[in-house]
């Protein structure tokens, strides 16, 4: 049984088709990415697999429970983590966990509270009214508040948005520790080497549709060969090697440039344009395609 099953989901606002028929299947613990540009609908399918908000047709289903029919039990499998910090500003750290574990009725859940504010160091601040916290500590809690009762699917929105190196790396090793334990991960976000770093398997939407669905490193072999990346102290990039820019907007300004090369044998005719051009060079290195290379490739429709 799928942890995640998406059917032909369809959602549209006034104008705009913001999911145009998604279908997914998350197999049980998979760490899979859900990556898009702004408003490609990603956010939205999240609401609609958390029972937020309401497909205008199509169905998903947690481990088997329809979001709609079988709300309860589907809500029950599922931790979510939203991208917006919404909290009662009165109540303690403590006092959130208690109430969000009460929610889910689970009573003398304080081991396991203790246990997920050591991981996600909140334990120094406990007795902390949710008001008095920074914005990282926050996003701690919406965290602890997703994980409070044990679910086997986590959903994390954009969990790193703005957040410290320190937050980000006692997160993932919380997340990779309990998807090495069985649970399932999704997870958005527009950090593609966190993706690239984490997920098996990832997914792209745009305008609604998964326009790439297949495992990180298949995805990533789809960019034969690698690339140029080249700092100039001196000239430009000379027009006949503007096709081989992969990051377009380097050619809007700057000196740094990213060309596709799929042969170390193109490097040296490269070198003699740029000399011919009057160009220098202070930089060079030849790096391996990475995960944002496809996402952009793709995002342009070339592939
Ligand atoms: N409540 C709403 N009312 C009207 N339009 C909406 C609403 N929520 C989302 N949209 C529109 O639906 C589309 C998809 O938005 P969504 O927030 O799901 O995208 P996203 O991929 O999560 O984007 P981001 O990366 O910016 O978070 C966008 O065009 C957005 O403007």
């Amino acid at each position: 049984m799928a942890a995640i099953q998406i059917t032909n989901v369809k959602k549209g606002y006034q104008s705009v088709q913001a999911l145009a028929g998604v279908s997914l299947s998350i197999a049980q613990g998979e760490f899979f990415g859900l990556l898009g540009p702004n408003g490609a609908g990603k956010t939205t399918l999240i609401s609609i697999i958390a029972g937020l908000n309401r497909a205008d047709s199509g169905s998903v289903s947690i481990h088997g429970h329809d979001v709609v029919r079988d709300y309860r039990q589907a809500r029950r499998m599922l931790g979510v983590v939203p991208q917006e910090l919404v909290f009662d500003p009165f109540f303690t750290v403590r006092e959130t966990l208690r109430m969000q574990s009460g929610y889910f009725g689970l009573k003398n859940n304080d081991a396991w509270i203790d246990e997920v504010m050591h991981h996600l160091d909140l334990t120094g601040k406990a007795e902390a009214n949710m008001r008095a916290l920074s914005g990282g500590m926050k996003r701690r809690v919406l965290v602890a508040q997703a994980l409070v009762h044990k679910p086997p699917v986590i959903v994390l929105d954009e969990p790193t948005a703005g957040v410290d190196v320190e937050l980000r790396q006692t997160l993932w090793q919380f997340i990779g520790r309990l998807n090495r334990e069985g649970h399932t991960v999704v997870l958005t976000t527009h950090y593609l080497e966190e993706a690239q770093a984490l997920c098996n398997r990832v997914a792209m939407l745009k305008a609604g549709q998964v326009v790439a669905l297949d495992t990180t490193a298949a995805l990533i072999k789809r960019i034969s060969g690698s690339q140029l990346v080249l700092s100039l102290s001196q000239g430009h990039l000379p027009d006949s090697l503007k096709s081989l820019v992969t990051h377009p907007e380097e050619l809007l300004g700057g000196r740094k440039y990213t060309l596709r090369v799929t042969d170390y044998a193109e490097v040296e005719p490269i070198l003699a344009r740029l000399r011919e051009a009057g160009a220098r060079i202070e930089d060079m290195q030849l790096q391996q395609a990475d995960l944002e290379d496809v996402f952009i490739q793709i995002m342009e429709g070339e592939k």
